[in-house]
Order: structure tokens, then sequence, then C-alpha cells
């Protein structure tokens, strides 16, 4: 396929607002999925849209979810099936949180496309749909069968998803060889990067409610306890100002640090400065290679997300809001367990809110939480990829992990129990769920090159491993 058409269908895709988390934008992702589900059609691909149900909003509103695709590409015994796995849903995104361009048309400036879901994860899936396309094109075989699985809820966690792949496991997986997902960045800007593990999240709401509308600050200040007092008390509770988790027992279960994986951190090439420069802030809570990356991908943290309720616009109101929901996160590492975190995070809110002898109401709950996920490096799978970025980049990938979740990584691991590998195409400043969220022309073609490498050296990775294994049983 042309560059120019592989551009076209990527604006195309940008321009829907397919997020997932506001509930009056999802048939906005209904139509995404669809509009990706007719693109696979257009290449041959068999596609099943499988229907997900409903789920309950915090205010008991019931809203349908968006369906699943399953779709299939060939069923040659002889070669390996690759199965995909990919998003098409986004993060929010306004125009007044401070884009220079609108979020929703992919705009190209100096070679970056910027745009809503450009790296996450519209791009790296048409790059794959680009990769298959390509082999169509110079009317070559295709050298493994392809399955995809692209489901439009992955930043609101993967709703839906999991019950499905357990209910698929005996069909639809049971001829899968691999599972590849390309939904995360390398860890330069430049330097190609495959990633072997993730973290897990637990997302918290805490409301607290002093009653059912809000007061006069003027008539009402000074002589109740007011929620936002509570709540901020409650929040400020969670880390120190060294990012140190205050909630008793949450480091108890995190795997103990082996000298063999101090050594994969001293290998690996880590600029700092490019590091700091993608996020604009000028100063980390660490100053070291081992300190920063073992505490994104080793170590667990504690983000503040948001307040719902609150005052949040420009000017003064000078208001007592009734009612207010916090929401923060813990990336969960190995060997955390989510439901442990869970009662301990609950029991610490509990107490803290309990001195404050406060006679606001106080409810905390769980709306989503991921399992972390690690894998194997030395799978099959991983060699091949890394002959495939050889191929690309003419150069070795890092090895990394990354801080974020893939809700379902984990997932498929356990249950379909076969080699999961994450291969990123975005580079490290391409600001995923921020203003500026991008992905490179360059990396955007060459991510579409390095599949289509993959699927070769799958391919020949797959013959000799059979070859060896007839051998040593007619031996
Ligand atoms: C929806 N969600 C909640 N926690 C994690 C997620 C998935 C998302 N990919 C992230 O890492 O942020
Ligand atoms: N790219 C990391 C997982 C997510 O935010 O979608
Ligand atoms: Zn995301
Ligand atoms: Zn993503």
């Amino acid at each position: 396929m042309s560059p120019k058409l592989q551009m076209f269908t990527l604006k195309e895709w940008v321009a829907v607002e397919s997020d997932s988390i506001q509930p009056e934008l999802r048939q906005e992702v209904t139509r995404m999925v669809e509009l990706t589900a007719d693109r696979l059609r257009a290449m041959g691909t068999t596609v099943e849209l499988v229907k997900l149900g409903s789920h309950k909003l915090p205010d008991g509103q019931s809203l349908p979810l968006p369906p699943l695709i399953l779709a299939e590409l060939g069923k040659d015994p002889q070669k390996p099936t690759v199965c995909f796995y990919g998003h098409v849903d986004v993060q929010p995104a306004k125009k007044e949180d401070g884009w220079k361009t609108d979020p929703y048309t992919l705009t190209e400036i100096d070679g970056n496309l910027y745009g809503r879901g450009a790296t996450d994860n519209k791009g790296p899936v048409l790059a794959w749909i680009n990769a298959v396309e390509s082999f169509r094109a110079l009317k070559l075989d295709i050298p493994v069968n392809l399955k995809f699985i692209i489901e439009g809820m992955e930043e609101a966690g993967s709703l839906g998803l999991e019950e499905i792949i357990k209910k698929e496991n005996q069909r639809f997986f049971s001829d899968v060889d691999y599972i590849v997902i390309s939904d995360n960045l390398w860890l330069s800007n430049r330097k190609p990067a495959l990633t072997y593990g993730t973290r897990g999240n637990i997302c918290f709401s805490v409301e607290v409610r002093c009653g059912e509308r809000d007061l006069h600050s003027g008539s009402f200040g000074g002589i109740i306890h007011e929620p936002m007092t509570d709540l901020i008390a409650l929040l400020d509770s969670l880390v120190d100002t060294s990012g140190r988790i205050l909630i008793p027992g949450v480091y108890d279960d995190v795997a103990s640090l082996t000298e063999e994986e101090k050594k994969l951190y001293e290998a690996i090439e880590f600029d700092l400065e490019e590091y700091k420069n993608n996020s604009g802030v000028k100063k980390f809570l660490y100053d070291t290679k081992e300190e920063i990356l073992s505490h994104l991908w080793r170590y667990p943290s504690l983000s503040i997300h948001g307040i719902e309720g609150a005052f949040h616009e420009p000017g003064i109101k000078t208001v007592i809001p009734a009612k207010v929901i916090g929401k923060f996160s813990i990336r969960q590492v190995p060997h955390m367990d989510i439901s442990i975190g869970e009662h301990q995070v609950i029991k610490y809110l509990e107490d803290v809110f309990s001195k404050r002898n406060s006679p606001n109401k106080l409810k905390v709950s769980v709306p989503i939480s991921a399992m972390p996920w690690v894998a194997d490096i030395n799978d099959p799978l991983y060699t091949a990829a890394r002959m495939a970025i050889k191929t690309v980049f003419g150069q070795d990938p890092e090895m990394i992990r990354d801080g974020a979740t893939i809700p379902i990584a984990q997932t498929f691991q356990n249950i379909t129990r076969k080699s999961v590998m994450m291969l990123p195409i975005g580079a490290a400043d391409d600001a995923e769920h921020s203003q500026k969220e991008k992905i490179s022309r360059h990396n955007y073609i060459q991510g579409t090159k390095l599949f289509a490498a993959l699927f070769l050296e799958i391919a020949k990775l797959h013959g000799q491993l059979q070859e060896a294994s007839n051998t040593t049983t007619t031996n």
C-alpha cells in the first residue's frame, strides 16, 4: 500500500472520537470498531463482531459495550498462527486541554503525525494491517496465518474481554501459536525496543458526601465538615514527598531485586536528559538510570488522577461541593496481589478518615483493576522479533519492561498459555495520553515494515522448530 494511502487511513481513523471513557461518545467507539471491521474485511479477512453486552456506570445507568472483533486470515495447517491484539478506543481529548492542533484532525508537523490515538493505538493497529496488505499488494504469499482481536474498551479497563477469552480459549485461540501486542513505546526516541513486562493497575474511587446539594460557602462555610477538605486530606495521606506509598503493607509482596536483574538494568542504554525532555518536567524523584527504570518497571507507584464534583472551570465559584469523588490508582508489580492491595487501601483510608471525626459519608470502590505481566524473553517469539528488528532498523532492540498496563496481557498468558510479546513501534516522545500525542511518519512506516519482517521471521523459526521436533521424534 502506498504511504499516501496509509496516511489517509490513519487520518480517517483519528477523526473518529472513539473515547471509551465518556459515556456520550460510546457510539463513536462502536462506529470505530465497525470501521476497523470494514478495513479488515476489505483485505479478505473473515470478521466476527462479538457482542459484549453492557456495563453499569457509577450512577446506575447501563451503557452498551462496543463489539469485539475476532478475525482471521488464512488457515494453512503448515503455517504458524499469529494473533494480533490491539485497541481502537482512545483516551479523552479536547482542544481546550491545551492541544496545539485539533486532537481529532491528524496533523503533520516536521515529520510527526499529531492526533489522539495516533500512537495509542490506532497507528500500530493500522501498521499491522498495512503490513498484511503489503503482501497482498505484492502478490506474495503471507507466510503466517493471522488472527486479530481488536477491542474498543482498553482505555476503560478492557471490560468484557476476559470472559470472551475464557469462552474462546478452545475455539478461536486453539490454533494460535503466538500473541503479539503493539501498544506501548520504545524507551528511547530512536532505538527500537522489545517489551517483556508491564505493571498492573488498581483504580480507586473515593467518594465523600455531606448532603444532597452544594452549599453557599458564605452561609455554611465555617460551620460544617466540608467533603472536599476530607477528600484532600485522604488523598494527601497516600504518598510522601519522595514518592513512597504510605499505605501499610503495600511493599510486602514486591519481588526482591536479584543480582541478575540488576545487571539487566546496567546494560540498558537510557538517555535521562532525553526522557526528561519528553516529559517537559525538569526534575525527577531519582537521578540514576537504575533508580528510574526500577521505579517505572518493578516498584509500585501511586498517582492521583482527578476529583469529580469539584469546581474546575476558570473563575471563582464560592461553593461547597456536596459530593466529591477522588480518583487514584496504584500501578502494581510482581508479586503483588490485587485483592490484598484493595483491602490494604480501603482499610487505610477508613482509618485515616475515622481520625478526622467527620460526620460525612465515605465510600471507597474499585472500578477496574488489571494484573502485571512478565514474559519469558527466551521464547522463540522474542528471537523472531529481534531478527525482524535487526533487519528493519539495523540494530538490536533494547529489552525493556513498561510502567503502563495492558489489562489483558497477563490474562492472555494465563488462560491461553500461548507466548505473548509486546513489540512497540512508537518512540518514547510519542506522548501517550497527553496533549501532543503523535507517531512519527518514520516510525509508522518502519513499524509497518517491522511487522512484515516479523511474519517472515516467525515462519522461518517455526519451520526450524518443527524440523527439530520431527528429528527428535524420529530418533
Ligand atoms: C484503563 N486502565 C487503567 N489502568 C490501566 C489502564 C490501561 C491503560 N493502557 C494504562 O496503562 O493506563
Ligand atoms: N500504551 C499503554 C497502555 C495504554 O495506555 O493503552
Ligand atoms: Zn492508552
Ligand atoms: Zn493503548
